[in-house]
């Protein structure tokens, strides 16, 4: 578990670049420091792993504080990916991912194999890109090798600025979908920075919206989106709101106001896990229809505009 107790963090210019800012993160959350530019977000991430140290209050990984630990040992536990990545480029793509099992001492047949494994996950086959040199991959490949090389090692915390925001949007969104898809997630804490607010919607257990180096709500993207704490949550989600929402919400939370209809003959099953949204792309090709809780209704465009109205008014 991380948590930031009362940290404030100044640069000497006579305002605090992060404010009083108290947050737990438990074992195996990702949690997302979002805001607009300038609000702190990168601060208080370097200042988990020690990159900058607070002027005030204190911090704690796994209910030690961080000051009393070496810098180099508590970032031997703790990846860290960058908006660029970092890569040296006088190393090949398998001595960058091996970097840190290296440092740790593992020997070279663990380290090989850890590393081939996770070169697989990231579709990054060794046979093809194990010789490369970074110059030599495209922004995608290169950042699924600043993945590989943060996770190499296993650390439980992983430390994300930005890690997509130098792609295309079209490799974004894929490298998104495989960070998100990977098994290793589930057992680590993950603390990423993004001014993506799609971004943080889709892959946030919680999110820390920041502005002006203070939190203005800290909840799951529904609490946000759906009870936001005052105007500057309200407004921060407004332009993207109805797809925010229909991305958030589950089939499940407006069974009940999805009527009874007919059933279709040809139809694709979803799941009452599945979100509004992935129903409603899934309905612009066939029809839809949901079992949940011994019942089984078809599913509508405007079933599911009515249900998301429904939620709202509750
Ligand atoms: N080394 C530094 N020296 C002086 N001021 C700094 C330094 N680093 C950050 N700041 C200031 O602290 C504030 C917060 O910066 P920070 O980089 O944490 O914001 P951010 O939310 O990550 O922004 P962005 O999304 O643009 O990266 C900004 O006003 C920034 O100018």
């Amino acid at each position: 578990m991380i948590q930031l107790s009362h940290v404030s963090k100044s640069f000497g210019n006579g305002k605090n670049a992060v404010e009083d800012l108290s947050l737990e993160i438990a074992d195996g959350e990702i949690m997302v420091l979002l805001g607009t530019s300038g609000c702190g977000k990168t601060t208080t991430l370097r200042m988990i792993n020690r990159l900058l140290e607070p002027s005030t209050g204190q911090i704690f990984v796994n209910g030690k504080n961080i000051k009393d630990l070496p810098a180099t040992d508590l970032r031997k536990g703790i990846g860290y990916v960058l908006q660029y990545h970092g890569l040296f480029p006088h190393y090949t793509v398998m001595e960058n991912i091996s970097t840190v099992p290296e440092l740790l001492g593992w020997d070279k047949e663990k380290t090989q194999s850890r590393c081939n494994a996770l070169m697989e996950k990231l579709k990054l086959p060794p046979a093809t890109f194990a010789s490369e040199y970074p110059a030599a991959l495209s922004g995608g490949q290169q950042q699924r090798v600043g993945l590989a090389r943060a996770l190499a090692a296993d650390p439980p915390v992983l430390l994300m600025d930005e890690p997509f925001g130098a792609l295309d949007p079209l490799t974004r969104t894929t490298v998104r979908k495989e960070f998100k898809s990977l098994d290793e997630l589930h057992t680590k804490t993950v603390v990423l920075v993004t001014h993506d607010i799609e971004e943080a919607v889709e892959l946030g257990d919680r999110i820390c919206l920041m502005n002006e180096g203070r939190i203005q709500q800290l909840g799951t993207p529904a609490a946000l989106l759906f009870q936001p704490a005052n105007d500057f949550v309200r407004n921060f989600f407004d332009g993207q709101r109805l797809h925010l929402e229909l991305s958030t919400l589950k089939i499940k939370d407006i069974w009940a106001s999805l009527p009874d209809t007919r059933l279709p003959q040809a139809h694709q099953v979803l799941t009452a896990e599945d979100t509004c949204w992935n129903a409603l792309s899934a309905l612009s090709t066939q029809d839809i229809v949901i079992s949940w809780n011994n019942e089984v209704k078809a599913i509508t465009g405007d079933g599911i505009m009515n249900g998301l109205h429904a939620f709202k008014k509750q």
